[in-house]
């Protein structure tokens, strides 16, 4: 993908980023990378100091110039009261927060900002993974991905226009929303898949090694985000509280008519009446949502060709992998990896343009990857 550096940028610096963990240094990151001035600031020096070294702005101090744009990116409990700091800190400058939760945040700025509220945008970028802090920081965390503004009734259209143009810098799609109406999304798509891979993940916890060492893809991909940091998640589903519990709630009732159909199949027998129609329909159910989520960069879904391949636990082999691919002239849409413990090889598995699937499988073969047929 191109860094977002190569393209003029819009953003007038200097950007104070207050909040140098993931977000904040990954935008650091980008922006500094499109040479704009960022200002780096936190609660934690050590957290400055480390945006600092990776490159993502310097560290505030009172020689600097004031900021004209300030992104707050600490924890949503807190993210209130540092925006009305700042705007009062600040009054000519635009601010703008990315917590993942927006009603809470717009209800404090405008309960007390009185006239600073004029240049609040709230804003959430929805990127991310499931690490914290700056040393897991990415320029590219951004790119291609949407980035929901928040305008408050308000917020000046200047103040609209910045906020918007620092999501396009990075690499982002704004999307406008109002504030519940973020929030009742994002308990759907965001918060409840959270919930569900951290109880999911908590199922393991007294698993068996022998169960353990069997784990493949399916279990990896529903539980990648159980890793998140409990701290801020928790604080974003209390921020969130009432959305989410709707969400969950219908969870429950999905997953009670599931325990009632395995129930009378464990007593009666896997062919009793009433056991596998619901099973089926909760499978089916599930084909149809998954099939509305938009594909690669919040297009139409789209589907590829998936091609995996043997590839040796040695230093190298998947950068050689990857340099024969685009020898061949594949394009790799998308990647995943699976690795087993005390396995001497991984499985690598391309998505790729489904017209080129065959020649690829054919090249790779002859250039002596073993190619999985699947
Ligand atoms: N992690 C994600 O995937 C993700 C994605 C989109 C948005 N967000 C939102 O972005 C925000 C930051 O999340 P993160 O993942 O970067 O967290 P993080 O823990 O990596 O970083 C948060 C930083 O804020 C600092 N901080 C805490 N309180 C502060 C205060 N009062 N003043 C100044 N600094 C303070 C902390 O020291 C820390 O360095 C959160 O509001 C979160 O909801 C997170
Ligand atoms: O991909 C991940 O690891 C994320 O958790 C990112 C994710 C999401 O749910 O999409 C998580 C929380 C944020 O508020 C925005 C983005």
């Amino acid at each position: 993908m191109n860094p977002p550096h190569s393209v003029p940028v819009a953003t007038r610096g200097p950007v104070r980023v207050v909040g140098t963990g993931l977000l904040g240094a990954s935008l650091g990151l980008a922006l500094s990378a499109a040479g704009v001035e960022v200002q780096l600031d936190d609660a934690s020096p050590a957290a400055v100091a480390l945006g600092r070294d990776l490159g993502a702005g310097r560290p505030v101090s009172p020689d600097l110039p004031d900021p004209r744009l300030i992104v707050v990116a600490t924890p949503p409990d807190v993210a209130g009261p540092v925006v009305l700091a700042q705007l009062r800190a600040y009054p000519a400058a635009v601010v703008t927060d990315v917590a993942s939760v927006k009603a809470r945040v717009a209800e404090h700025v405008e309960a007390h900002g009185g006239d600073d509220a004029a240049r609040y945008v709230g804003s959430h970028p929805m990127a991310g993974r499931e690490r914290s802090g700056a040393a897991a920081a990415d320029a590219d965390l951004f790119a291609g991905r949407p980035w929901v503004i928040v305008p408050s009734a308000r917020s000046t259209p200047d103040a609209v226009l910045a906020v918007r143009s620092l999501a396009v810098d990075v690499g982002a799609t704004p999307v406008t929303l109002g504030a519940q109406e973020h929030d009742d999304a994002v308990a759907l798509v965001s918060h409840l898949p959270q919930l569900a891979a951290s109880l999911v993940a908590a199922r393991l916890r007294e698993a068996p090694e022998t169960a353990l060492a069997l784990a493949g893809q399916g279990l990896r991909d529903v539980t990648r985000i159980a890793a998140s940091d409990p701290q801020l998640w928790a604080t974003i589903l209390v921020g969130n509280a009432g959305p989410v519990a709707a969400a969950l709630r219908a969870l429950r009732d999905d997953v009670d008519v599931t325990l009632e159909a395995l129930e009378r199949a464990a007593a009666d027998g896997p062919l009793t009446e009433g056991a596998a129609g619901p099973l089926a329909r909760v499978v089916a159910a599930g084909n149809t949502g998954v099939a509305r989520i938009p594909g690669k960069h919040g297009g139409a879904p789209r589907r590829y060709a998936e091609v995996t391949v043997l590839v040796p636990d040695e230093p190298g082999e998947l950068g050689r992998l990857f340099g024969e691919v685009g020898e061949i002239g594949v394009n790799i849409e998308d990647l995943q990896l699976e690795h087993s413990a005390r396995q001497p090889v991984g499985m690598a598995t391309v998505s790729v343009d489904p017209a080129a699937a065959a020649r690829l499988e054919t090249e790779l073969g002859l250039r002596g990857w073993r190619v999985v047929v699947g």
